[in-house]
């Protein structure tokens, strides 16, 4: 069993080459405290994008951060402006993680997909969300809340490798994947199932390697065996899904904000398959949030 607690990755976070973190429009306090507190731990350089005297203002007494050179500041004008110059920083090497502070993930994701200075590699860009669930005995990864709204069966494809990937790099070698749906059974008026039954198949077949998929399953017979089998369905996959594989954006963005609001999960969340981890969590995600998020992505970046 895989080391399950999101803490664990600041310590990993601390063992791997020092990453700088380009972050677009950092004027806001729990992303501030992200940073302090990456710094603290002892991983991360930072340049920080947005309103200057803001930025000066939320560091407080950790102002010798920018004295020693582990946080430079860069103004912006604007939240816009602010993403730019952070997504230029990574696309020049300047830094090799992206951060979104406190900016809509529209923003961002504007100039991340830039045709000229931008992040994209050819690959499809998707949102990984890991989260410690309470009484939960694994780690839960969701995608994709955040960035493909309605993906097809290629897309699909993608965003499991890009999962897979990202469980690799946190100690989950084979992860169980589950296409959700509705319901359990493929049915011609649900897309979802449908699409849900041919990534099983892609997987049988050896067209998405590293990982079990199987569905289309429901959530509770997704990650409860007791579910799983009160509805007599056999699956390697059922009641033991690492990755959860949403239909479209709606669900995974209700499902993560969910997963924060009713069950007090702690998450660590990024884009995958850009040429660098963008740690992307919500505007409202408390500084815990933000940090394993970071840790995350420097684990995703080795
Ligand atoms: C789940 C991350 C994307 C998201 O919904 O961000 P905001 O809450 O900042 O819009």
């Amino acid at each position: 069993m895989h080391e399950m607690k999101l803490e664990s990755l600041i310590t990993k976070a601390t063992q791997l080459a020092e990453a700088t973190v380009a972050v677009a429009a950092a004027e806001d306090s729990e992303v501030i405290k992200a940073v302090i507190q990456a710094l603290q731990s002892g991983f991360g350089q930072f340049l920080l994008y947005g309103d200057e005297p803001k930025i000066y203002d939320l560091l407080g007494e950790y102002v010798h951060y920018v004295e020693s050179g582990n946080i430079r500041i860069i103004h912006a004008d604007s939240k816009a402006e602010a993403a730019e110059l952070a997504v230029r920083a990574v696309h020049g090497n300047e830094a090799n993680v992206l951060m979104k502070g406190n900016v809509p993930t529209a923003t961002i994701l504007k100039a991340v997909l830039h045709k000229e200075y931008g992040l994209r590699t050819g690959n499809v860009l998707s949102h990984v969300a890991v989260f410690e669930v309470p009484n939960y005995d694994r780690y839960i990864i969701v995608t994709d809340a955040a960035m493909n709204i309605a993906p097809d069966l290629q897309q699909k494809a993608e965003i499991v490798a890009n999962a897979v990937k990202v469980a690799k790099a946190i100690g989950i070698e084979k992860p169980k994947v589950a296409p959700l749906a509705a319901v359990e059974v493929v049915n011609p008026a649900m897309p979802a199932t449908i699409d849900a039954a041919a990534l099983s198949l892609m997987s049988q077949r050896g067209q998405l390697t590293d990982c079990i998929v199987d569905g289309p399953l429901a959530l509770d017979n997704a990650v409860s065996i007791e579910s799983a089998q009160h509805k007599g369905i056999r699956s390697e996959v059922a009641g033991r899904a690492d990755i959860l594989l949403v239909p479209n954006i709606e669900t995974g963005n209700v499902l993560y904000k969910s997963l924060v609001y009713f069950a007090n999960a702690k998450v660590g969340a990024i884009i995958a398959g850009a040429k660098a981890p963008i740690v992307l969590t919500s505007r409202a995600d408390s500084a815990e949030s933000k940090l394993y998020s970071l840790a995350l992505a420097i684990c995703a970046t080795n």
